[in-house]
Formats: C-alpha cells, sequence, structure tokens
C-alpha cells in the first residue's frame, strides 16, 4: 500500500490522472483494452478535471462501475447519469464504452445481469479489472458496502444487490470483496476534512471497516489524499 498526501485538491486530481495514464497504458500494451471500474459522488468531479489532460487511446477503454444506485439514468442519483453529463462531453469516450446496469429489471435481476455482463466482457470466474477507482464515505463505506453490513461477508456473489443503504439512494447494486480484491490496481481519492477522522480509524488505528477492507491480494493499492482529508496522517 502506498499513501500519497499531497497538499491541495489540484494536486490530487493531477496525482490520480497521472496514475490512470500509467495503467490504461500497461494495461492497452499488454492486453490490448483498459478495463476500469468507476465509483460516484466526489470521484466523478475529480475525474471529469484531470482526465482531459490524459494522453491516452480512449478506443481501448471499457468502463464499468463499482457500484451504482438502482435509478434511471435521468435520475440525479444515477452515477452513470453523473459521468454522461461531467466526463463525456470532455473526452473521447462514446456512451458505449460504459458497462451498465439495466434499471428496468427488478433488482435482484439487474445485479445478476450486470455481473453476467461483465462476466462475458472477461470470460473468467473472477474477473481482475485493471484498475478500480474508489471513494469511500464518511463512515467508511467504499463502492456500496458499508459498516456491519452482511455483504461485507459476501463470498458467491462478484455483483450484489442492496436495498438497504444506508446513504439514500437505499436500492443499488455493488461490487463485493471478491471482485475488488482480484483487482490488478485499487485507488482511493479524497479531499477535504470530513474525510480525516475515518481516514485515521482506517490507515492509522486499523479499524476493520469497509474502505479498509480493500486489500487487491496480487495487486497494488494506493491512498491518494490531500492535506486536509490526510490531516491525522504521519
Ligand atoms: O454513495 C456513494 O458514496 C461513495 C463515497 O462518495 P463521496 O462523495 O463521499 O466521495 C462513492 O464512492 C460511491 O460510489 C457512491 O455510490
Amino acid at each position: 500500500m502506498e499513501i500519497l498526501k499531497l497538499s491541495t485538491e489540484a494536486d490530487v486530481v493531477k496525482a490520480l490522472a497521472t496514475k490512470i495514464q500509467e495503467c490504461a497504458k500497461k494495461a492497452i500494451e499488454e492486453s490490448g483494452v483498459f478495463r476500469v471500474g468507476v465509483s460516484g459522488g466526489s470521484l466523478v468531479k475529480f475525474l471529469a478535471t484531470g482526465l482531459p489532460k490524459i494522453s491516452t487511446d480512449w478506443s481501448k477503454w471499457e468502463l464499468f462501475f463499482c457500484d451504482e444506485r438502482y435509478v434511471p439514468t435521468n435520475n440525479p442519483d444515477s452515477t452513470f447519469g453523473a459521468y454522461k453529463e461531467h466526463l463525456v462531453p470532455s473526452v473521447p469516450l462514446n456512451e458505449s464504452q460504459f458497462i451498465r446496469i439495466n434499471s428496468e429489471l427488478p433488482l435482484s435481476e439487474c445485479a445478476a445481469d450486470y455481473q453476467n455482463k461483465i462476466l462475458q466482457k472477461f470470460k473468467s470466474d473472477i474477473p481482475s479489472f485493471d484498475l478500480l477507482l474508489l471513494g469511500m464515505g464518511p463512515d467508511g463505506h467504499t463502492c456500496s458496502l458499508f459498516p456491519s453490513h452482511p455483504l461485507l461477508e459476501e463470498s458467491k456473489l462478484l455483483i450484489a444487490p442492496i436495498s438497504d443503504s444506508p446513504k439514500p439512494p437505499p436500492e443499488r447494486v455493488t461490487m463485493t470483496f471478491p471482485l475488488v480484491n482480484n483487482s490488478k490496481c485499487c485507488i482511493f481519492a479524497m479531499t477535504g476534512s470530513g474525510k480525516a477522522d475515518m481516514l485515521k480509524r482506517i490507515l492509522v488505528d486499523r479499524e476493520p471497516l469497509p474502505a479498509g477492507m480493500v486489500n487487491p491480494k496480487n495487486g497494488k493499492l494506493y491512498w491518494i489524499v490531500d492535506e486536509a482529508a490526510g490531516h491525522h496522517l504521519p
């Protein structure tokens, strides 16, 4: 694990974009495709600001969702909707490069359908994403994996439905730890003092909270934080 503590949010955005560019280059050279999982929340703004400045073969990108809210794309809570509005207009990505949930299916079918879409792309039992871009809520959740929730123990499903998310909206689909921790690289990016206490609990006190359970077994893990978020970190 590597922690990059940088001065400002602009520095975080730049360092994040650089790491993504490196990961994409490596993946495209090795396999001709870059498969990346994205999260929602504040990460959307970081990517919409940083990614237009990188150099990459955008046609080789396939984008998946670490978690997605079970709402139609035109709902303000939709993570795909946020990328469609804030990222897609600024980079040469087509909407078809985003592998999305079908929110017209019942929730549990929607999760199973999304898992199948991922399995078909990877053609392996437990896919290994080139990169997962993760956020952390002030309660320590990542993806839609919340503290003390039974989904933290999920061992069979790679993509699970959740209907009792403590953060609205309550219905979502999410990657589970067997999938997250099989990725080649995970990067957390966060800024602001609202994350500082939880970062200390996870990275210094090592409390077993969801974001602290991200630990790719054969991959790399980076935390990129600004001075305010990393206030309690050495
Ligand atoms: O609800 C969610 O929250 C987390 C954290 O969001 P942030 O705004 O605090 O960065 C996000 O990573 C996740 O994808 C999203 O569904």
